[in-house]
């Protein structure tokens, strides 16, 4: 059995299809990337993973079980700006996921409880290159300090499912680099699968260990809302030559060229 399944999934807003006849099976631990034009849905797939997007019609399931409708500890997500609290210091972001799991009414923790909290938060924020941070605010760091702190207060509660919707997308070409070695150790060290959200298909490349792309293949120029984006490419990394990676390319633009025209 598939850890997720999706089958002949359509999302609608109104009379706007945003994605028609999703199918995808996913086995656990796997590292999906989705490319495609914006606007053609992807942060509106990764929300129904998250719980927060219902189906208008299909299926989507996790281990043969009906996908869970609201956001849980299984399930995190990182997005390009603003995942971190601004009013709490990088140590407490971290441990606020621990504290509200084990005491959802107080949100808070005492004694040894704190105490052992502490000691997984302050160690994975060491993994994460963030140790010599620890009581800064969020203000106080660089984007990719903050997105650093984002990926830990995620990692922290041991997600099964991690969504990334355009990460790093903005962070320096430099300091991508080691985002990407970050993300890929943490991937690697914990098992979780990850749905990453990129517009730069060379680090879709990079870093899935699958790439799906999304795209309008059918498009009516009189009713632009009557089709909606599909899978159209479903690529496992590895077996690609550059003409196909040409062609996505071009099929990508020439479907943001419709869709921002
Ligand atoms: N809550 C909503 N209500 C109505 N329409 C919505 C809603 N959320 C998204 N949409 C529409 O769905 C379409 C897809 O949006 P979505 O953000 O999923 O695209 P995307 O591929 O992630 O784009 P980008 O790469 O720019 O982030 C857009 O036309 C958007 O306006």
């Amino acid at each position: 059995m598939s850890f997720i399944s999706v089958k002949k999934l359509w999302k609608e807003y109104g009379s706007q299809v945003v994605l028609e006849n999703l199918n995808l099976e996913v086995k656990e631990g796997e590292f999906c990337t989705l490319v495609g034009a914006s606007g053609c849905g992807k942060s509106t797939f990764l929300k129904m993973l998250l719980g927060q997007e219902t189906a208008s019609r299909g299926e989507l399931s996790l281990e043969g079980q009906q996908f869970p409708g609201e956001p849980d500890r299984n399930r995190g997500i990182v997005f390009q700006r603003y995942s971190v609290f601004p009013h709490l210091t990088v140590r407490e972001n971290v441990l606020l996921g621990l504290e509200l799991e084990q005491k959802p009414l107080l949100g808070k923790l005492f004694g040894k409880a704190r105490r052992d909290a502490l000691a997984q938060v302050d160690a994975m924020l060491e993994g994460v290159g963030l140790g010599h941070a620890l009581n800064k605010w969020p203000h106080e760091l660089s984007g990719g300090m903050q997105q650093r702190l984002a990926i830990a207060q995620s990692f922290i509660m041991k997600p099964r499912i991690l969504l990334l919707d355009e990460p790093f997308g903005a962070l320096d070409p430099g300091i991508r680099g080691d985002m990407h070695e970050l993300i890929l150790k943490l991937w690697r060290d914990t098992g979780t699968t990850i749905f990453m959200v990129t517009h730069d298909l060379h680090e879709g490349f990079y870093l899935g260990t699958r790439l799906l792309v999304f795209d309008k293949i059918r498009n009516d120029p009189q009713n632009p809302e009557a089709y909606g984006a599909t899978i159209s490419y479903d690529l496992p990394i590895g077996r690609t030559d550059p003409e196909l990676y040409q062609t996505i390319e071009s099929s990508v633009s020439e479907t943001s060229r419709k869709l921002s025209a």
